[in-house]
């Protein structure tokens, strides 16, 4: 059998581009460096909040054109898969959601893992990208994204989740066959 060992890169937004966005407070450094004033940044309440408006578009397509579609915001609460060097883990599908963007946002203060492949029809473990990001990075996969479903690493975390909700199937699964196996190391 074939075997194939994921470690992760960090989540840059350079990286991560072909999959989404990354969720984060742009980085004032570079905004100063290159000149452009940061454009998402709009002060609100009076001067006491920074607002990072419109970081990232929630895609949302009507299956069909009938259903009615929305965004919701969700809560998910991940049980831990603990990951480290000498503690792999297997991995046997991925999925995607081909009617809407879906993105995460940690709550409970840790780095967790995210593991994403090329947008390929014939998926193969070549296909697979892992990052790992950290307990202020947040991510928006962008529709028909393949994906890993959310994975917390060492406790119970809690993601805040945009995403679709509308008709027709929005979840689609993918898994590797029989004749490879996948593990993911960080
Ligand atoms: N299925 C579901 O609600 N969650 C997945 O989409 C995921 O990416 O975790
Ligand atoms: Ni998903």
């Amino acid at each position: 059998m074939k075997e194939y060992k994921l470690t992760p890169l960090p989540l840059t937004k350079e990286a991560f581009a072909a999959f989404g966005d990354v969720v984060e407070v742009p980085d004032a450094k570079q905004s100063a460096q290159d000149g452009s004033a940061d454009s998402s940044l709009i002060m609100i309440n009076g001067g006491n909040t920074e607002r990072y408006d419109s970081l990232v578009n929630v895609e949302l397509e009507a299956a069909g054109g009938k259903s009615e579609t929305h965004a919701v915001i969700n809560i998910f609460r991940a049980q831990p898969r603990p990951v480290s060097k000498d503690l792999a883990m297997d991995i046997e599908m991925v999925e995607r959601h081909p009617f809407g963007s879906q993105s995460f946002h940690p709550l409970s203060g840790e780095e967790y893992l995210v593991l994403v492949a090329d947008a390929v029809e014939e998926l193969t473990p070549e296909n697979l990208h892992l990052f790992i990001a950290r307990a202020d990075q947040g991510i928006n996969y962008h529709k028909n994204t393949w994906h890993h479903p959310v994975l917390g690493l060492n406790k119970v975390c809690d993601f805040l989740v945009v995403d679709r909700k509308g008709g027709g199937n929005n979840c689609e699964e993918y898994f590797f066959g029989e004749d490879v196996k996948i593990q993911i190391t960080c």
